[in-house]
């Protein structure tokens, strides 16, 4: 079955709408999106890695399937409530994979050990460090409650638990629990099909010749980078001069082949925007102005039914827009729904002056407890991407910041890196 598209219409903004606050802009994105990846059917455990669960995981079997002795030690019938007590040992032992298939009388004591099935007749386990054997005996001198050191059966997962829910990203934690029931595959859904496209006269790619007036397209391979490393498919729409019929052919490309297309460069009002440009006359475009720096020109269109997201050419503004709009947008699209980046407060390590009224991103790191601040502010500064472990996040309230002040600190793992 086909997930429906988006709606033509769906990034339109209400009217008279003009500078919007970041937040705000973030719930309106959140409300237009759905999924619009189907089922892929069943893949092996072994391929489940990264990708979103299309159904929810029912566990068939329980964990622990039997009930089991957590230590290595001797297992009877609790408690033990009088000491010293003497348990006289039985001949025999349980142990893991090697069940004992009789049964322990009240008042004696068997060998166990760890992830060995409890035997019949018992349901405590005494530590081999609390257990003295004397004289062919189990000799305790410590009290034990009935069922210490004893695993339940089904005490972690039950039959028809929903272990792990539709829409998850499975990662290593995913995968061990839906092996710890035995299920060999599940159902995914395809990965979404991410379009990263380059704009721009000036931009060319890596490898090519290059005069001074020309620059590399950092760009594309970043995109190309985020996008893979989100476990998203990659399609790559190469880059367009600034001229509508390349900008139009490669987007007319992304609409076949994509759910998604990111392009940079070109949405800003000048002369050169072709991208908007091209947007605005063949799709539905809108300028999402936010106040927001880095990334004020953001540009949201559908073109030919397939949404475009419009980042801004300079490679800061680009991967802020790209983790705190795009990251979220294309979870939901992918079905795994919308997220918001896990945040920390922390003490700021630096001084600034803020303009209010808008929300301000700067590339950060976490140095001993506190996070610093890349020194320039300038979006087309590329070194700060790598310096950076993280974004501060101020809002539009904030003006002043001293060190010590508390900022909102977001690792770019809470993006999924
Ligand atoms: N009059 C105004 N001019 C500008 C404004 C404004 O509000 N009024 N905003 C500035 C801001 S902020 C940004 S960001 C840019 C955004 O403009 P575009 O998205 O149209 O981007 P371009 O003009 O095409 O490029 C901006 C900058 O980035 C470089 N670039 C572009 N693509 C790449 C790439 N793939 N790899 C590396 N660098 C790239 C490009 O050469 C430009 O230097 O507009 C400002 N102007
Ligand atoms: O989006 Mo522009 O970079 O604010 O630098």
């Amino acid at each position: 079955m086909s997930a429906a598209p988006l709606r033509n219409d769906c990034f339109a903004l209400p009217p008279g709408v003009n500078w919007t606050p970041l937040n705000e802009a973030l719930e309106r994105l959140a409300a237009r999106l759905h999924p619009v990846v189907e089922s892929a059917g069943a893949v092996a455990l072994a391929d489940a890695v990264g990708r979103v669960l299309a159904v929810d995981a029912v566990a068939q079997r329980a964990h622990p399937p039997s009930s089991n002795s957590a230590v290595d030690g001797y297992a009877f019938l609790g408690p033990i409530s009088e000491v010293p007590t003497r348990l006289p040992l039985i001949d025999g032992r349980s142990a893991a994979g090697v069940p004992y298939d009789g049964t322990v009388a009240a008042g004696q004591a068997i060998r166990i050990l760890t992830g060995a099935v409890m035997p019949t007749g018992t349901d405590t386990v005494a530590l081999d460090e609390d257990s003295e054997l004397v004289d062919g005996g189990l000799l305790l001198r410590g009290t034990l409650k009935a069922g210490a050191n004893r695993r339940k059966a089904g005490e972690d997962i039950q039959v028809g638990d929903v272990i792990v829910a539709a829409g998850t990203r499975l990662n290593a934690t995913h995968i061990a629990v839906l092996a710890s029931v035995g299920m060999g595959a599940v159902e995914v859904y395809r990965p979404l099909r991410v379009g990263v496209l380059s704009t721009g006269d000036e931009v060319k790619p890596v490898g090519a010749a290059v005069s001074d007036h020309q620059i590399y397209d950092a760009n594309r391979p970043m995109l190309h980078a985020l996008v893979a490393r989100l476990g998203y498919q990659v399609v790559d729409l190469g880059h367009a001069m600034d001229r509508a019929e390349d900008v139009q052919a490669a987007l007319d490309r992304g609409a076949e082949q994509c759910d998604l297309v990111l392009t940079s460069g070109g949405i800003s009002a000048g002369d050169e925007d072709h991208v908007s440009r091209v947007l605005k006359r063949d799709g539905e475009i809108s300028n999402w102005r936010i106040a927001l720096k880095p990334g004020r020109p953001l540009a949201l269109a559908m073109y030919r039914q397939t949404p475009v997201v419009g980042l801004p050419g300079n490679p800061v503004a680009a991967w802020v827009c790209a983790l705190r709009f795009g990251a979220p947008a294309m979870s939901v699209l992918a079905g795994a729904g919308w997220f918001e980046p896990t945040s920390f407060m922390v003490p700021a390590a630096f001084s600034k002056r803020k303009k209010p009224g808008r929300s301000e991103f700067l590339r950060a790191r976490m140095v001993q407890g506190s996070a610093e601040a890349f020194g320039s502010e300038g979006s087309g500064r590329v070194t700060g991407l790598a310096w950076s472990d993280g974004l501060v996040e101020l809002d539009e309230g904030a003006d002043q910041i001293e060190p010590g002040t508390p900022v909102r600190y977001i690792p770019y793992t809470s993006f999924g890196l």
